[in-house]
């Protein structure tokens, strides 16, 4: 996991850009095809960080990417990137992107398509490209059009990295990967976050990696931001409850047990998953969970009590409760 208290992000921009959000959305609302794919999303996600987004299929996560990109315009609301409209001058140069279906030229050999890289991208750092491609055994003098669809994932990241940016938007860049090159990106990511100060929003399906690799989490379902948050604050907030109660047919949580995301009974045992307890007086048990098994409670549950950082719950907690607990600064 990286540091909250990594080093300084690199900064290519002005200064009224320099301590800005990584992203910033207000109202921010994207059509899907039936409707709304989220509506009404306020989030903001830190400097610095790596971000495991997350959400069932067509929960608008490509979108999102997307509309951050500066491909596609916001439906509703207004998304901020590094403090700038997204894909305005002052933005495009500084964020390096990799879309799921890896645009690249096919008829370019590797070696010509991180050459385009170096020409295209002033801040071009070749080394870094050149060893993507080589821990993943990606021969340079291969045609695009001949690589494997996981050997394309690591040129166009290769692309995306070289180009040494404030913000990386990937769209599920793991998917395609064998376990060898998933580690290898992973480790390259990680590094790049840790020494750079780069900020990483990725959209992925791969919950039970998610807190080895991520240290915030955006999570939306069914229209809505469900969790946008540091994954070690979403761990310490949530406890799993268990109630033994005094007859099958009766009402087992205590009132004030604190914001229930889902209950479980089984006979006489209850169990509750509980975000910023009050109080587990009568509880037979609490323990904590991992941060699969919180992010999946929430997927069964989207129309649970949203967990987002700076804003405040309909149900929120009092003061000494953890949603008062000091954050890592931004
Ligand atoms: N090109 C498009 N034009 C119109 N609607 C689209 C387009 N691409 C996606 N959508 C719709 O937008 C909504 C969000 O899709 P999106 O691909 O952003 O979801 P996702 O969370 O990335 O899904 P997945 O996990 O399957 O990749 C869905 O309703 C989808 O049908």
């Amino acid at each position: 996991m990286t540091s909250s208290s990594g080093p300084a992000p690199a900064h290519h921009g002005d200064d009224a850009s320099a301590t800005a959000p990584a992203l910033e959305a207000v109202g921010l609302g994207l059509h899907g095809r039936d409707g709304w794919a989220l509506r009404d999303g306020s989030f903001t996600v830190p400097r610095g960080r790596v971000v495991g987004l997350v959400g069932p299929n067509g929960a608008g996560k490509s979108s999102l990417v997307a509309v951050a990109a500066g491909l596609r315009p916001a439906d509703a609301g207004v998304l901020r990137v590094l403090g700038h409209v997204p894909g305005s001058p002052a933005v495009l140069p500084r964020i390096g992107t990799l879309f799921q279906d890896r645009p690249l030229e096919r008829r370019f050999t590797v070696a010509e398509t991180l050459r385009l890289g170096r020409d295209l991208n002033p801040n071009w750092n070749d080394a870094a490209a050149r060893a993507i491609v080589d821990n993943c055994d990606v021969p340079l003098k291969a045609r695009v059009g001949r690589l494997s669809t996981g050997q394309r994932t690591c040129v166009a990241l290769a692309l995306a990295l070289g180009k040494q940016p404030d913000l990386l938007l990937l769209d599920e860049p793991m998917a395609d990967l064998d376990p060898q090159r998933r580690r290898a990106l992973t480790g390259a990511l990680m590094t790049r976050a840790a020494e750079h100060g780069t900020t990483i929003v990725m959209s992925t399906h791969t919950l039970s990696e998610l807190h080895l690799v991520c240290d915030y989490v955006l999570l939306t379902a069914r229209g809505r931001i469900l969790i946008a948050d540091d994954t070690e604050f979403v761990q310490a907030a949530h406890s799993l409850i268990t109630y033994t109660c005094p007859a099958p047919a009766a009402p087992s949580l205590p009132p004030q047990a604190g914001t229930v995301i889902e209950t479980r009974r089984s006979g006489r045992v209850h169990t509750a998953l509980v975000c910023f307890p009050l109080s587990t007086e009568g509880a037979a048990s609490t323990s904590s969970l991992s941060l699969e098994e919180i992010l999946l409670a929430y997927l069964r549950n989207p129309q649970a009590s949203p967990l987002i950082a700076g804003s405040t719950r309909d149900d929120a907690p009092s003061a000494g409760t953890p949603d008062s607990h000091e954050r890592p600064t931004q």
